[in-house]
């Protein structure tokens, strides 16, 4: 299982210079944060298809600590990574980063990005998000100043017309109305999660008996 260890530098106070997304140099890693409570086929079906359509190196999976406009999940973060190390572990180009676990507190994705520019200066960020977060970027904490962290892609997400404010990429994803909203609610009413999550957080959950009420 996955050890959440405190090998996470303090995010520097050191202003990334503002530029503008240039040559796209070095590595080129998509981030997908989310507070995967739990990951579900949605996640990794959006992740599979920006990887390869953007031809980028590497997604990583950061999950939140405590998330900025959600209530804390009652399953603890080392379920919620636990859960996330499983469903990603059969595709080499997922991997899974603790940065916002080891940060602890609310987990801002500009403090994140700011982190990984600051760290990694050598690679190129995308950041993905469901266009229900797309939609709602006027309530994330300077909102603007992701998009010069970071090249910003959008997907669509069923029930969540685009609305993009800021400059970003779309890439089509066949359309999943999958939520970990949907896997929860499934498990409390006894119904089947099979296929809704990959089958060894399947297993996880039942073995577990995690979200049963
Ligand atoms: N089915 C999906 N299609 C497209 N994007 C998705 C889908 N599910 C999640 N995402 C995106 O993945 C990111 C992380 O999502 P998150 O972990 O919060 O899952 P969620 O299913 O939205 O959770 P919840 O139902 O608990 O709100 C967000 O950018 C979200 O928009
Ligand atoms: O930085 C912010 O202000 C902010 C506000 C809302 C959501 N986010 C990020 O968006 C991702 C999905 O969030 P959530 O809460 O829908 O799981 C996750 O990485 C959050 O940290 C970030």
């Amino acid at each position: 299982m996955i050890a959440i260890a405190k090998n996470y530098q303090k995010t520097p106070t050191v202003e990334v210079a503002e530029e503008k997304i240039g040559p796209k140099k070095g590595r080129q890693i998509g981030i997908l944060g989310g507070t995967f409570n739990p990951i579900h086929l949605g996640h990794l079906i959006v992740a599979e298809q920006v990887l390869t359509k953007l031809h980028l190196d590497e997604i990583w999976f950061i999950p939140t600590n405590i998330p900025p406009l959600k209530d804390q999940p009652v399953v603890s973060a080392q379920d919620r990574a636990n859960m996330l190390e499983l469903g990603t572990q059969d595709n080499p180009r997922f991997q899974v980063k603790l940065f916002e676990l080891y940060r602890g507190g609310v987990s801002y994705t500009v403090d994140t990005l700011r982190y990984l520019r600051e760290s990694q200066p050598e690679n190129h960020y995308y950041l993905i998000m469901g266009s229900d977060q797309v939609n709602n970027l006027g309530e994330w904490k300077e909102p603007t100043k992701l998009a010069q962290l970071a090249t910003l892609v959008g997907v669509q997400r069923a029930g969540y017309p685009q609305k993009a404010k800021l400059p970003m990429i779309w890439v089509d994803v066949p359309a999943i109305a999958i939520s970990s909203s949907l896997v929860r609610q499934t498990i409390a009413i006894g119904g089947s999660i099979r296929y809704l999550v990959p089958d060894t957080v399947r297993n996880y959950i039942q073995k577990k008996g995690i979200y049963h009420e």
